[in-house]
């Protein structure tokens, strides 16, 4: 038995990170070795020239540009590669088409896993940290890592086992004071740069994958964050997996944590092998890196640097760099460190891909559960978007209600007109709002949804049904607000069936508009253009509702478009329901009341469509749009992989 009065020793945060380590190591079957050989990779850009000639003056001409040209390399298990090289070098290029996240582009060449051609399988096995991390800025820390467990560890795992598995995550990454804290972005306050980096880092490293890629995970973050999150990542390599990083200039403490250096100019490399040999191979070709000076900030400023120096002497080597990298480029190739390479290139590891080693994902079932509870949250804690749209249905309709107070008691022609207005406005307030704020916050998320399918957290009938089940019936508790105030403000016709109508067209058509927004939303890549796209497409539509032009008076061949405009059946269907039933004063030669469906002839609102097909019309326009929205979304995140990573701009020459 053990003596309780033996002090026992307090346990360092180094001891428990080891331990941590010890935990996580990845047996021999998982240690992956990634090799790649010859990887040409070209784009198709503007040709800049050609547009200029005249027969061109209508089409974009396009040329291609070589971002990779024929580069080789092998990143090993267990070691820490660092890919660095100046700005445009070709590092994101490469990383992503090593990754399987190139979007666009041919490629050439071959892709090795333990010797096995990749074929596709390279997300299932691997981890990718983008530069610009996407998290959804609602949710905590915690949050982010347990989605990841819950949906994308195997369903076999315990849920006890999951959190578990969260719990060290977060620790390993040095989480522990933020994991309450929520995610943020630029309108809520939330983690700092590193902690959110660490995050985004620890949601991929959960999945356990035995190679992880990163692009620029210390971008933006000071000397010592950055020092830990690379040191985070030196442990990791030492569990046995393969971890391949790009880096802008790290300090010489960075430096040293590197095992191997990939050097990349103009698309090719300069130098590939340990980071620790790659001063002594500069040397060798006449670049001394001076004493205690930082080998990265030698590298870059000495070796890689591509700008001419102003101050040099005309025609000297240093105003033509490019023809000097060019020279780097010939030497490494005809190095005697480049052939040790390419024999280890023939003798790479052998076994291929253990199929354990693939990643799981979640059923449809557990993804929408999942969604469903995320979507609810996320909406209540975006208290701005509730405040903004529950005050603006109320601020606006207490303003209709005071300018239109006592129209429902008006019967003459004023009064008649003042209906028109106050109807109409009821539906393009709906309407308009509804399109425009939809459109704004989905295409936002757009953006996080796409990150997160990409790097197969769930698929996209999850995803979208989740949010049209809870986004509608939040979508109808404003309008509902809104008509309760303006409908007893304003003193339309007390019956209790005329007012339970009024609410269902308000209702019916501010689902449109949220409908509508998501649709656009998902047709376009951009947020700007899909909201330069809004107002094209309603200020037609509500051209043809009915108020501006009488529907008997519209020319045939634009007779068409009031079909397809919600607020047509919105307006008609408020305007035929408060004037049914009612006695008013309607045409100015005649000062005697009438029966209100004899004015719905003035208006042109008397043809084929009762109340009920406006409704069914209005339903079938919410519906039509929610399966453009899909079809869009399906389109242009699942087919084309778009809006997942924001793209390189597309260049010109
Ligand atoms: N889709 C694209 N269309 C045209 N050119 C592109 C595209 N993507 C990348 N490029 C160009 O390819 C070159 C390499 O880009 P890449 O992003 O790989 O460089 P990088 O070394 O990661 O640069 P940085 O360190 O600045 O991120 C750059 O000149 C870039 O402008």
């Amino acid at each position: 038995m053990a003596d309780e009065n033996v002090a026992v020793a307090p346990i360092s945060a180094k001891d428990k990170e080891k331990a941590l380590l010890r935990e996580s190591v990845v047996d021999e079957k998982h240690r992956l070795q990634v090799a790649f050989k010859n990887i040409d990779f070209s784009v198709m850009i503007l040709d800049k020239e050609k547009a200029k000639e005249p027969g061109f003056r209508f089409v974009q001409p396009k040329m291609s540009k070589r971002l990779l040209k024929g580069v080789s390399g092998i990143f090993q298990p267990g070691r820490l590669t660092a890919v660095m090289g100046a700005s445009g070098a070709g590092k994101t290029s490469l990383l992503q088409v090593l990754a399987g996240e190139a979007r666009q582009g041919s490629l050439t060449g071959s892709i090795l896993i333990n010797g096995e051609e990749v074929k596709g399988n390279m997300k299932k096995v691997s981890g990718f940290v983008f530069q610009d991390d996407v998290i959804l800025a609602t949710m905590t820390v915690r949050e982010a890592i347990t989605m990841s467990a819950l949906l994308r560890l195997p369903e076999e795992m315990s849920l006890e086992e999951k959190t578990k598995t969260v719990e060290r995550t977060i620790k390993l990454l040095n989480l522990e004071k933020c994991a309450a804290t929520i995610i943020g972005n630029s309108s809520i306050k939330g983690v700092s740069g590193g902690e959110r980096k660490r995050c985004a880092m620890a949601m991929e490293i959960i999945t356990n994958p035995s190679i992880l890629f990163l692009d620029e995970p210390t971008s933006g973050l000071d000397t010592f964050t950055a020092f830990s999150v690379v040191n985070t990542l030196r442990n990791l390599a030492s569990t046995g997996r393969t971890i391949i990083t790009t880096i802008h200039q790290p300090s010489s403490e960075i430096y040293q944590l590197f095992d191997d250096l990939l050097l990349m100019a103009d698309g090719e490399i300069v130098y590939a092998g340990p980071a620790k040999d790659a001063i002594d191979y500069f040397a060798k070709c006449g670049y001394k890196c001076p004493d205690f000076t930082n080998p990265a900030d030698f590298l870059f400023m000495s070796v890689l640097n591509n700008e001419p120096d102003p101050t040099a002497a005309p025609g000297t080597a240093a105003t033509n760099n490019d023809e000097r990298i060019k020279g780097l480029i010939q030497t490494w190739k005809t190095s005697s460190e480049n052939s040790t390479f390419q024999t280890e290139l023939k003798s790479l590891r052998t076994g291929g891909i253990d199929r354990s080693t693939f990643k799981s994902y979640a059923k449809f079932g557990t993804q929408f559960a999942y969604l469903f509870g995320r979507v609810g949250k996320n909406a209540i804690r975006n208290p701005l978007v509730i405040k903004a749209k529950g005050g603006q249905a109320v601020i606006i309709a207490i303003i209709i209600g005071l300018l239109f107070q006592g129209t429902g008691t008006n019967y003459d022609l004023s009064g008649a007109q003042n209906r028109n207005g106050m109807l109409f406005f009821s539906v393009i307030n709906n309407v308009m709002s509804a399109t425009i704020s939809n459109l704004s916050i989905f295409g936002q998320e757009k953006a996080v949804f796409a990150r997160e399918f990409g790097a197969g957290y769930y698929g996209l009938p999850a995803y979208f049904f989740s949010k049209i089940i809870v986004e509608l019936p939040f979508q109808m508790l404003f309008p509902w607000i809104f008509s309760l105030i303006v409908y007893w403000f304003v003193g339309l016709q007390n019956q209790a069936d005329k007012y339970f109508l009024f609410v269902v067209f308000v209702v019916l058509s501010a689902c449109s508009g949220f409908s509508l927004g998501i649709a656009l939303a998902s047709m376009f890549e951009s947020l700007e253009s899909a909201l330069a796209a809004a107002p094209m497409l309603l200020m037609p539509l509500m051209l043809f509702s009915g108020l501006f032009i009488n529907n008997g008076s519209i020319p045939a061949y634009f007779d068409w478009i009031k079909y397809i405009s919600p607020f047509k059946y919105g307006y008609e269907g408020l305007v035929k329901n408060e004037y049914g039933g009612l006695s008013i004063q309607c045409r100015a030669t005649n000062p005697n009341r009438i029966d209100g469906s004899l004015c719905l002839d003035d208006l042109g609102f008397n043809d084929q469509f009762s109340i009920a097909v406006c409704v069914a019309c209005l339903a079938a326009m919410v519906g039509g749009l929610i399966v453009i929205a899909y079809g869009s979304l399906y389109r242009l995140v699942v087919a084309e992989g778009k809006a997942v990573e924001p793209k390189a701009p597309v260049g010109e020459v």
